[in-house]
């Protein structure tokens, strides 16, 4: 399997290139030159294990790695979930079921790609005898930074940096990140938000000055975001594995439309139930949930990207974004190379882009789009807790509040991204309860109230000293990596 750049203008390369590579060398994001194709046997994948169907997907990405190597990679990778499946399926009424994704150690869906892109990258580093480091650039808005440094951790020849705004993300995120205990971490908390900490990681990548001299220094860069194509390749294995359930429990029968509704922030998960779609997943619409911050919403219905707008910080801040990375893939899918190129010039110079009627009509005919503020999202958080007795995070309520907006005779899926106990704070609040000033007492607190464990992933979290205490300006970032780096 070869991949190409969206924007055109980068050759194409092997999957373990594009593993390694992160962004391709013109600014665009690596995609498959030809679509796979999986082969669905509903009654033997019905029974399929995670592993299994992974195994079936990702070969098809990557198919310089044997079978075998696959499934230990995976197998690995999910050892330390808390749950024996790794994804669990939860009824919500006869026609939805939540899909969730956050039973891995920093309890968002991140974990399902970034505990897997290491086994994957230092795969890719060593078929490829690559002597180099890699150094790990990755911005988050919260889930990203904590899943990629425990993915990381220690890893041999990586070093993973991460880049995350000052303000916005949670107490517990911030936890997470700022006790990373690996030798190999680098944690910053970023004056600005995470467009400007994403903006500043797509410039380094490519950024040739540096590049010459992490060359001197055996260091080489790569991404750890869901611009990596090794990030969008195991978010499809989920939505396979969902579907094999939902046939498995006779929730769905075999061949039957599966409407799918995603939590949206880089665009990277609703992606991938596109990718799956065209892999030939009886997936049908596709909603794309927004909070506050709805500049894909805005997009979906009138064609116009606008990201000069206020960026707003919210109570689902992994979603707290204005420039979503991954739409430039779904566009070179439906208008190629260079109408995407045009665009992301437009965005770069003008923070705004407009795509034709023609591509316009084909996003809206594959996809709904809609947002939920951060009242609704409390609002639902309460419902579903009273009329269901199940705790939703922040990010997951957008996407429940979102999906009754678009009725539809099909079955429907909702991505759940993170437990409830990583925003305790907005939790216990959107349930009346009182929250403290100190988040380990909101776990507590939490538990208490809603007769759930702690999961224990996070258990002594808060014991732990923050080590990573550094605070820079955007435009400082460069100059503290060829410091760190000893360029
Ligand atoms: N929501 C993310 C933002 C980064 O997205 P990614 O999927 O590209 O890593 C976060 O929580 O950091």
């Amino acid at each position: 399997m070869k991949f190409q750049s969206t924007r055109g203008k980068a050759p194409l390369v092997s999957g373990l290139q594009a593993l390694m590579n992160g962004l391709a060398p013109d600014g665009g994001l690596y995609v498959p030159a030809v679509f796979p194709k999986l082969d669905f046997d509903w009654e033997r994948l019905k029974d399929a294990s995670y592993v299994a169907i992974g195994t079936q997907v990702l070969s098809l990405f990557f198919d310089e790695f044997s079978e075998a190597e696959i499934t230990n990679f995976l197998t690995e990778a999910y050892e330390n979930f808390d749950y024996p499946q790794k994804v669990k399926i939860q009824e919500l009424d006869s026609r939805k079921d939540l899909l969730e994704l956050f039973h891995g150690p920093t309890l968002a869906f991140k974990d399902m790609a970034l505990s897997l892109l290491p086994y994957l990258l230092t795969a890719a580093i060593q078929k490829t005898q690559h002597k180099e480091t890699l150094v790990i650039l990755t911005a988050t808005s919260g889930d990203t930074g904590g899943a990629a440094l425990n993915g990381f951790n220690n890893v041999t020849q990586t070093k993973i940096v991460v880049y995350y705004p000052s303000v916005g993300v949670s107490k517990l995120q911030r936890q997470q990140m700022t006790t990373a205990s690996g030798k190999n971490t680098h944690v910053v908390a970023v004056t600005g938000n995470f467009d400007d900490a994403q903006k500043a990681v797509k410039q380094l990548l490519i950024d040739q000055e540096l590049i010459q001299r992490m060359q001197a220094r055996s260091l080489r860069f790569s991404s750890a975001n869901s611009i990596n194509i090794g990030r969008l390749a195991a978010q499809v294995v989920y939505y396979v594995y969902a579907y094999a359930q939902l046939v498995q429990k006779g929730r769905l029968k075999a061949g039957q439309t599966l409407d799918v509704t995603v939590p949206t922030g880089n665009f990277g998960d609703i992606l991938a139930a596109y990718w799956a779609k065209k892999m030939g997943l009886p997936l049908g619409k596709l909603t794309v949930a927004s909070n506050a911050n709805h500049v894909l919403t805005d997009f979906f219905a009138s064609g116009i990207y606008q990201a000069d707008r206020d960026f707003k910080v919210t109570s689902s801040p992994a979603m707290d974004i204005l420039v979503s990375s991954n739409l430039e893939r779904l566009l070179f899918d439906l208008a190629g190379a260079d109408s995407v190129a045009g665009w992301m010039k437009d965005l770069a110079e003008k923070q705004t882009y407009e795509i034709d009627d023609k591509t316009l009509a084909k996003l809206q005919k594959q996809f709904n789009a809609a947002f939920c503020d951060s009242a609704q999202t409390s609002q639902t958080i309460k419902k579903i807790f009273t009329e269901n007795n199940y705790l939703l995070d922040p990010h997951t309520a957008v996407a429940v509040a979102v999906n009754e907006n678009f009725p539809s005779p099909d079955q429907q899926l909702i991505v759940s991204t993170a437990s409830p106990f990583k925003f305790a704070e907005t939790v216990l609040t959107a349930l009346g309860q009182t929250a403290a000033a100190d988040p380990e007492l909101n776990l507590n607190k939490l538990s208490q109230f809603s007769k759930q464990a702690v999961p224990a992933a996070i258990a002594d979290l808060f014991t732990k000293k923050p080590v990573h205490t550094q605070k820079l300006a955007i435009k400082d970032l460069r100059a503290d990596l060829i410091e760190t780096l000893g360029l």
